[in-house]
This record gives C-alpha cells, structure tokens and sequence, in this order.
C-alpha cells in the first residue's frame, strides 16, 4: 500500500495547478528563511524603513523602481545564500575549503547587494533631508 506521504509528494496535473503548486513552494522557501535567518528578519525590518521613508519623502516613480529593485537585489542574495549555506551544510558537514568558498562568496554577494542597496538608499533619501 502506498504511504500516506505519496500523494501530497506527487507533482499535482495541469499546468495551472503546478503554476500554483511552484508559487507555493516559493512562499513557503521564504517563509521557512525568515523564520530561521536573522538576516533576513533586519532585512524584513530595512523593507519597512525604506518604504515608510518614501512615503514620508513623497519620492518619485523612477525613485520607487530604483528602491524596489534594491530591495528585491537584497533579498533575493540573501535567500540564495541561504539556500547555498543549506546545500552546503548538507554536502560538507566537515571542514572543507571548498565549503568554505562557497559559503564566502555565497556572503560576498549578499555584501554587494546591501552595499548597492546603500548607495541607492543615500543617493534617493539623502537630498530629502540634506
Ligand atoms: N563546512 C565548512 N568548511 C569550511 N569552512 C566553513 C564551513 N562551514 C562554514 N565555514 C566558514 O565559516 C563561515 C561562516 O559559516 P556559517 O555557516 O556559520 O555562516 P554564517 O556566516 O554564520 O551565516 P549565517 O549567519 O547566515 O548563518 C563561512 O563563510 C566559511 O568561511
């Protein structure tokens, strides 16, 4: 008899249910990061920040694209890393250098989308209250 795990395993029929399927499974990924990375919950935190600066700023539509698309840099590098750190727990759960690399670089990027994200946020933010 098949186990009572199979079918909620098994890829749902239809394309539109697998759509919604893969959307779930995406949630539920960023779900799961925030709830066991702290790095992701100050990012949760700058989010807030950053989107009641620009409505207290009154910045403009290309302002917005510019913080949407930084915030969105940030927290998609985070998540990979994330992801990167997982996989790599699971594949060198002892020392390695080459664990060691990937988890660095995995960092370096998540450095320079939040170094980008700064630059962003002094160069929109910073005429407000200069
Ligand atoms: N299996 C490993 N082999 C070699 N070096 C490792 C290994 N695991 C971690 N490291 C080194 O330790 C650093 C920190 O790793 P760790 O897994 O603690 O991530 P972290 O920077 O604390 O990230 P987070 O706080 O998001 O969990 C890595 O960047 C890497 O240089």
């Amino acid at each position: 008899m098949a186990k009572p795990d199979a079918d909620r395993l098994r890829p749902p029929q239809g394309m539109w249910r697998r759509r919604i399927a893969s959307f779930g499974h995406a949630v539920r990924g960023v779900w799961a990061a925030l709830r066991s990375e702290v790095h992701l919950r100050f990012h949760a935190l700058a989010t807030v920040v950053a989107i009641g600066l620009g409505l207290y700023c009154g910045i403009s539509r290309l302002e917005w694209a510019l913080v949407a698309l930084a915030i969105a840099g940030v927290w998609a590098a985070e998540l990979m890393n994330t992801a990167i750190e997982a996989i790599t727990d699971l594949a060198s759960p002892d020392y390695h250098p080459l664990a060691g690399k990937a988890k660095d670089v995995a960092a370096g990027a998540v450095l320079l989308a939040a170094l980008g994200a700064l630059a962003v946020g002094l160069l929109v933010f910073g005429p407000h209250f200069i």
